[in-house]
């Protein structure tokens, strides 16, 4: 017999994922069930699939699935998604939530208008620079690497935000095919769990325009933990202060790598784009 779920559809910057609350709708295959209704064409169409928790340690869990079924540590913006989720249906009344992920628990600030959240702010927890598993050198640092794909050289900086991120700088972003490079950059040697790349460019005002091919969901129009991790390799590269701008392709996230506690604090929009049913 048919189960009918419900679910929610939400963006952050245009990152995509379908939110679910598995308090009252537990997913059996979470596997499964991201890659089937991921799709745009044959399911509902998302960059991958969000569930919402319960948790012995925070307020609430979250578990992360990209499009073709893999699970990440942290998403940057699902986890703003969530906060908004939260509150707007009243699972709690706080506005400073605790959220238990796979890369330790993240603490989320919401921002409210007419008591609805427009804004979440999120303390993302230090960035790693170096001697991670993650990537595949003898000593596992890899700061700053560079990588030759079909004879092309990439100048890279990794940082990983709980996931890993690939961050190239480059003067023109219209240069970059990134249908093309995205899957050799994230599926190269170096990377034993592949890797998120992003592009960016400094903008004459400071600001860093950046692309994101995403690991396990391809090209999507923002990435949070991506943005973080552009900020934290320009100011390692000197190109911008502490503080910066992020602009991708669904819009801009604010990001604060704070030198008091070596934190980095994201913020920007969530917004829910609609409710739905569907039948497992
Ligand atoms: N879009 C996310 C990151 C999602 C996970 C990533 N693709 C990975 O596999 O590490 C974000 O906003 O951070």
């Amino acid at each position: 017999m048919a189960t009918t779920i419900k679910f929610t559809k939400m963006q952050g910057a245009g990152n995509d994922y379908i939110y679910i609350n598995t308090l009252e709708y537990p997913i059996a295959d979470p596997v499964k069930t991201s890659i089937k209704w991921s799709s745009y064409h044959t399911g509902i169409g998302s960059d991958g699939l969000v569930l919402i928790g319960k948790s012995a340690l925070a307020d609430f869990s979250m578990r992360i699935f990209n499009a073709d079924g893999s699970e990440a540590m942290m998403c940057g913006n699902a986890s703003r998604c969530i906060g908004k989720y939260v509150y707007d249906n009243k699972l709690t009344q706080k506005e400073v939530i605790t959220l238990e992920t796979l890369s330790g628990i993240k603490i989320l600030k919401l921002h409210t208008e007419n008591g609805l959240v427009e804004e979440v702010t999120v303390d993302m927890d230090l960035p790693l620079l170096a001697n991670s598993s993650q990537i595949n050198t003898p000593d596992g640092k890899m700061l700053a690497k560079t990588i030759t794909v079909d004879g092309k050289e990439y100048k890279g900086t990794f940082v990983c935000m709980g996931n890993p991120h690939l961050v190239i700088f480059i003067d023109d972003i219209k240069d970059v095919n990134l249908p093309a490079i995205g899957p050799k950059l994230e599926n190269h040697p170096l990377f034993p769990e592949r890797t998120n790349v992003e592009f960016a460019e400094v903008l004459p005002d400071g600001s860093l325009r950046m692309r994101v091919w995403e690991r396990g969901s391809g090209i999507t129009m923002a990435c949070g933990t991506g943005a973080c991790a552009t900020a934290v390799a320009a100011y390692l590269n000197h190109k911008t202060g502490r503080k910066s701008r992020v602009r991708m392709d669904g819009g801009d996230l604010q990001i604060h790598w704070n030198e008091k506690d070596g934190h980095v604090y994201m913020t920007g929009p969530v917004v829910k784009v609609f409710d739905g049913e569907i039948e497992i």
